[in-house]
């Protein structure tokens, strides 16, 4: 199973993304954090922070919104060149159109799930997505313990994506770190956001190696 390391830049210098970014050449994708301080109590950044970033990135970009009403602002993360969009399956109304509209723009549907939504309802939508990303910890910020309560929902979304046969990813995000990202990977995860275990790290590419090293012997 291939293993993706998506450092999520929540926790890098706002002041000097570009040179943050330059930091993790080995990440495969990047994780960013958007905020509203409606559906989260926390604010980031929005789409002219990743306008910018996609002007000074090879990186494809992996977009976590943490909004209201993603129905009508995730459309604009994929148009403006987004590889993925994550929304929220407490905030959207229309799952199954927007993430339509998102594959329609040439980016991957994402759909995100706090630690209290469960899977189950989504069961049959499965090939609507090509992620499901599972929170770890409660959305809004970095550094929070991960949440070992959620590695059934993982293990529950592997066996119901690998039912479907289709190349859906199983993202998991908060608190992923060189101690808990084995779990994850046994649990049937492919995809790991690591905020601050990434750029808390003295050496951050190191770390996002060694992430992708204890992933990878975890699930093979
Ligand atoms: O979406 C979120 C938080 O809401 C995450 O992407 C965090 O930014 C991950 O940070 P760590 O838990 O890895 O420090
Ligand atoms: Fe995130």
């Amino acid at each position: 199973m291939p293993v993706r390391i998506t450092p999520s830049i929540l926790n890098a210098d706002f002041a000097n993304l570009q040179r943050e970014i330059e930091r993790i050449p080995d990440a495969d994708l990047l994780h960013i954090d958007v905020m509203d301080n409606h559906f989260v109590p926390n604010l980031t950044i929005g789409l002219p922070v990743v306008d910018s970033l996609l002007k000074i990135t090879e990186k494809p970009l992996d977009i976590h919104l943490m909004i209201d009403d993603p129905d009508r602002w995730a459309p604009g993360y994929a148009e403006a060149g987004a590889r993925s969009v994550s929304f929220h399956a407490e905030a959207v109304k229309a799952p199954v159109r927007l993430a339509r509209e998102l594959r329609a723009q040439g980016a991957r549907a994402s759909l995100g799930l706090k630690p209290a939504t469960p899977i189950e309802p989504y069961l049959d939508l499965l090939t609507e997505f090509d992620q499901i990303l599972i929170m770890t910890v409660e959305p809004g910020f970095g550094g929070q313990k991960f949440l070992d309560a959620m590695l059934p929902k993982i293990r529950r979304t592997r066996e119901a994506v690998k039912a479907t046969g289709a190349d859906i990813w199983i993202q998991v995000d908060g608190g992923v770190s060189e101690s808990t990202i084995a779990q994850c990977a046994e649990a049937g995860a492919d995809t790991f956001v690591a905020g601050s275990a990434v750029f808390s790290a003295e050496n951050p590419d190191a770390m996002v190696n060694a992430l992708r090293d204890k992933a990878v012997a975890a699930c093979h």
